[in-house]
C-alpha cells in the first residue's frame, strides 16, 4: 500500500476553488504516494491528520502575521485567513503525532512559526543588509543560487551534498527558529533556505521550490520524504 500524503492547498480571494498545482502533485506520486489534496476543514482536523501517513506544505500566500503576534507591514502581501488557521492547527497535531513532514517556500516558513520560530513578513524590507536576488527572473527550474548545507543535517544526509543550486521563489523567509529546530540550509546573504527539527526523524522546511527543479537533489528529498512516510506507515500498521 502507497502512503497517504496530505498536500496542503491555495485559494484564491475570492474563494470560488482550492487549487494544487501539477508539479506538487507530481512531486509526490512520482517517488510513490498517494496525494490528497487537503480542503480546509477544521471539524475534520482530527481525522484527517490520523488518516495521513505524512504532511507536504506547499507554497502560496503569504502569512497572516497575526500567527507570530506582529501587525501587518505595509509589504505583506495577500493572505488566506482560513488556510493558515487550518494548515497550523494540523501542524500542530502532526509534530505532536510524530509524522513526517515537509514544507516548501511558505511551507517552510508556517511550520517554523507552528514549532515556535519568528518570520520576517518582508526581506527586502526587514532586513539591512544587501540580499540576493530571491525573485528570480528565470524559470522555476532553474538553481539562480546557492544553499549552503549543514553538514550532517537531515538535508546533507538526503542530498550528499554541503553547497547545491536552488531556485528563488519568494519575499518572505524564516527569521529564526526555535530550540527545537536547527538552520540546515543558509544562502550567501544569510537568509535561511532549510529548517528541520531535531527531535523528529523528518520534519523539513525549505525556502525554494524543489518540485519546480528537475535536478537529482530535490528527487532524492522528495524520495527521503516518501520514505519516512513509509516508514511511519509500517510502524503503525
Ligand atoms: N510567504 C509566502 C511564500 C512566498 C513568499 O515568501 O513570498
Amino acid at each position: 500500500m502507497k502512503p497517504l500524503i496530505g498536500v496542503t492547498s491555495s485559494m484564491e480571494m475570492d474563494q470560488s476553488h482550492y487549487a494544487v498545482t501539477n508539479r506538487n502533485i507530481k512531486a509526490i506520486s512520482r517517488v510513490g504516494g498517494i496525494p490528497l489534496m487537503l480542503p480546509y476543514l477544521l471539524e475534520d482536523i482530527d481525522q484527517i491528520a490520523n488518516e495521513i501517513d505524512g504532511l507536504y506544505l506547499t507554497g502560496g500566500y503569504d502569512i497572516d502575521p497575526i500567527l507570530f503576534g506582529e501587525e501587518p507591514h505595509p509589504k505583506l502581501g495577500t493572505i488566506i485567513p482560513e488556510r493558515d488557521q487550518f494548515e497550523f492547527s494540523l501542524i500542530k497535531k502532526l509534530l505532536e503525532m510524530g509524522k513526517p513532514i515537509l514544507g516548501v517556500c511558505r511551507g517552510c516558513q508556517i511550520l517554523n512559526i507552528v514549532a515556535g520560530g519568528d518570520m520576517y513578513q518582508d526581506i527586502y524590507a526587514q532586513i539591512d543588509r544587501e540580499l540576493l536576488q530571491h525573485t528570480q527572473k528565470a524559470p522555476l527550474k532553474h538553481g539562480s543560487h546557492f544553499v549552503n548545507v549543514l553538514k550532517g543535517s537531515l538535508l546533507h544526509q538526503l542530498t550528499g551534498l554541503e553547497k547545491f543550486r536552488i531556485n528563488s521563489w519568494h519575499h518572505q523567509a524564516n527569521r529564526s527558529v526555535p530550540d527545537t529546530f536547527q538552520i540546515s540550509g543558509e544562502a550567501s546573504d544569510g537568509v535561511i533556505e532549510a529548517i528541520e527539527s531535531k527531535a523528529h526523524p523528518f520534519v523539513l522546511g525549505l525556502q525554494w521550490h524543489p518540485e519546480g527543479m528537475d535536478d537529482e537533489g530535490s528527487l532524492k528529498i522528495y524520495q527521503g520524504f516518501m520514505a519516512a512516510c513509509l516508514e511511519y506507515k509500517k510502524k503503525r500498521a
